[in-house]
């Protein structure tokens, strides 16, 4: 886990993390409210480029439950580039974020409207080794965010993920399930993109993420968002739901559209 006092998304509210995690605390969080009006347009966005992230499918890749949410560990082999950023970065993890059958569950909201969940593909930048070096740095971490809307089809690539999330449903159990192109979890489209400065949506909160939210959303079926909303166990046996952080203040950051 990280650090060594427990927290949960019970506590939710700044004030609990940022005691025991003082970056929580600071002016440069994550989740933020997106207020499509005030974004900034700038054509210096280019974009975002995926390439060659077809994975032979005897290629294992490892499938957790952490407590906090399902991730997908990705080879760092799988490269973002494009985007108006200043240097490639390498593939680390992917997971999810979801609500509850009652309740939608993304971490970003747009114009006050929360989706139902939302995926997060994690990168470092290429300057580091490793993760751990990298999260610490400005700029060290990338998030490409997407949300998940309810739709009437079923989404094919997620069942990838969706069709393991019975191996793991208690907290600790990982397995491996067969490798396929991570890509066709994320919009066709990669061009029209939100941009800003922000941090991790959890403990311990580093001030270190790029994040690009997609404009496009991703379409899953109510079954596998209902797959995904109860069939995940954290502490104490409680399904893992509603596994978003509040919006955060910008502070006087800017949000950038790559699309006018
Ligand atoms: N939205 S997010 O990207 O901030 C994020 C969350 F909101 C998350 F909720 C999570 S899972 C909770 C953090 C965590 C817990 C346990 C372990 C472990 O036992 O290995 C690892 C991590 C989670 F893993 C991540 N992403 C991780 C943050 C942890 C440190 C950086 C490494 C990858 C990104
Ligand atoms: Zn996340």
């Amino acid at each position: 886990g990280h650090g060594n006092s427990h927290w949960s998304y019970a506590g939710k509210d700044k004030a609990e993390w940022a005691s025991d995690f003082p970056h929580c605390g600071g002016h440069m969080q994550s989740p933020i409210n997106i207020e499509t009006g005030a974004a900034l347009f700038s054509p210096q966005l280019e974009p975002i480029l995926l390439p060659d992230y077809s994975l032979p499918p005897r290629e294992k890749l490892r499938l957790q439950n952490n407590g906090h949410t399902v991730v997908l560990d990705l080879p760092r082999n799988l490269t973002l580039t494009g985007g108006g950023f200043p240097q490639p970065y390498q593939a680390a993890q992917l997971h999810l974020h979801w609500g509850s059958a009652l309740k939608p569950g993304s971490e970003h909201t747009v114009d006050g409207h929360r989706y139902a969940g939302e995926i997060h593909v994690v990168y470092y930048s290429s300057h580091f080794d490793t993760i751990q070096e990298a999260q610490v740095e400005p700029g060290g971490l990338a998030v490409l965010a997407a949300f998940l809307q309810v739709g009437s089809e079923e989404n094919e690539p997620y069942q990838h993920i969706l069709d393991h999330l019975n191996d793991v449903h208690e907290e600790g159990e990982e397995t491996w399930i067969p490798a396929f192109d991570v890509a066709m979890l994320l919009p066709d489209d990669l061009s029209r993109y939100f941009r800003y400065n922000g941090s991790l949506t959890t403990p311990p909160c580093y001030q270190t993420v790029n994040w690009t939210i997609f404009n496009q959303t991703i379409q899953l079926s109510p079954d596998q968002i209902s797959l995904l909303e109860d069939t995940l166990h954290g502490d104490e046996d409680e399904l893992i739901q509603d596994n978003f952080r509040l919006p955060q203040s910008l502070q006087g950051r800017s949000v950038l559209a790559s699309f006018p």
